[in-house]
């Protein structure tokens, strides 16, 4: 459906309100092909999650590409030691770029990723011991988050904290704040007063403990707005509904590389068997996995028959758009929020999800489609949410 009011225009998409969802939406001002991309975007921030990273995942720290060979990573994850991957011209890890800070030694996949977490972060949330410091103020905000938010992991109070200590170092604070005012950050719904997942009421206590640990870390002059009651809830409402998913594999990137060089039709029964592996050892934590916020993706709207999917085709934390579909030019443009599951569950389990985590009543084609259902969840179902 074409909008009224445009507001922005970039490459082939504008953002302007959303007719048939809350506030705003991504148009296409072209048509795109199914497979075609939309947007490449760079995130304004982001961060691995913490049990990913605390579980050994090993991850740029920040862009998230993988650390590990491909080989090391299809071991970890099968838990056998001595399994050996052919074709190692296929791997994407090259070791000889990594570096690591000379202070703490947390990793980086090259010196330009170390150098800009140093400009943007880093220099102020270093904890300068090597190996890691856990009575630095940061760690402290941590490991109290990761006894609050066990995996499946949906958001990382580490991008708060890197959001603070950008503040702190950066002399254009405006242009930041104005990036984070124009993304989605209100902390309920206005007409129905539904409260965030991360800021219900099992939380109310938890929250002024993370806020005070914050505020012992980053509390300064410059941070000061973030940090009472109403700008710490507003923030972490920030980071919970407009943080998108990242997930990248050192070994996806091999099996991909193999598959598209056609190399050897026998490596297929190899992948399944490893693919089958990881399961068993892993389930389903099989990627580094974190959470960024973009200035744009952010304005995506979710639909659950979506027209457009994220990709992070260079295995790091840049996202692509791509269309699932073909897209007319004026066309709205919906990515799922749902993961693969939730998005083949009723359509009362979808919009229970979306509600606890972004606030909205889903009111999307298949969810109109749909409305005849009955408005509960299967004892199936019940039983996979309660898992
Ligand atoms: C990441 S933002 C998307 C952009 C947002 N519409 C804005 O104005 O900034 C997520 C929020 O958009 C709204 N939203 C997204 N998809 C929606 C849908 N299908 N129906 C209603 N509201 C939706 C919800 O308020 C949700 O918390």
């Amino acid at each position: 459906m074409a909008c009224s009011k445009e507001t922005f225009i970039n490459h082939g998409v504008k953002i302007c309100p959303s007719l048939e969802t809350q506030g705003r939406g991504l148009f296409t001002t072209r048509s795109f092909k199914n497979g075609e991309t939309i947007i490449e975007e760079q995130p304004l921030f982001s961060c691995q999650f913490s049990w990913n990273y605390a579980y050994g995942y090993s991850a740029c720290d920040f862009c998230m590409r993988p650390l590990e060979t491909a080989e090391e990573n299809a071991r970890r994850l099968t838990a056998k030691p001595d399994l050996i991957l052919p074709h190692t011209e296929c791997d994407g890890t090259d070791k000889s770029f990594h570096v690591i800070c000379s202070k703490c030694a947390v990793t980086y996949c090259s010196v330009e990723c170390k150098d800009q977490a140093w400009n943007q972060y880093h220099k102020t949330i270093c904890c300068n011991m090597l190996g890691g410091n856990p009575n630095h103020p940061v760690e402290k905000l941590n490991e109290a988050w990761k006894k609050m938010h066990y995996p499946p992991e949906t958001s990382t109070i580490m991008l708060l904290v890197r959001i603070l200590a950008n503040f702190i170092q950066r002399s254009d604070r405006e242009e930041l704040k104005g990036q984070l005012m124009s993304l989605c950050h209100h902390t309920v719904n206005e007409e129905e007063t539904i409260a965030h997942k991360l800021l219900g009421q099992e939380f109310e206590s938890q929250l002024e403990l993370l806020r005070d640990l914050s505020t012992k870390a980053l509390g300064m002059p410059e941070t000061n707005e973030f940090l009472t009651p109403q700008g710490f809830r507003s923030l972490i409402a920030l980071i919970g509904r407009n943080g998108q998913g990242i997930g990248t594999s050192a070994f996806s990137v091999w099996v991909r590389k193999v598959s598209e060089n056609e190399i050897d039709p026998t490596t297929d029964a190899l992948i399944d068997t490893i693919y089958q592996e990881m399961e068993t050892e892993s389930g389903d934590f099989l990627n580094n996995e974190g959470s960024a916020l973009f200035a744009i993706q952010s304005a995506v709207n979710h639909s659950c028959e979506p027209n457009c999917v994220s990709t992070f085709p260079f295995s790091n934390h840049t996202v692509a758009l791509v269309a699932s579909k073909d897209i007319e030019e004026n066309e709205e443009v919906f990515i799922s929020y749902l993961d693969e599951c939730a998005l083949s569950r009723s359509r009362h389990s979808r919009r229970k999800i979306l509600e606890e985590n972004y606030l909205f009543h889903c009111n999307c084609s298949r969810c109109q489609l749909e409305a005849d259902e009955p408005d509960m969840t299967s004892e199936d179902e019940e039983s996979m949410e309660d898992d």
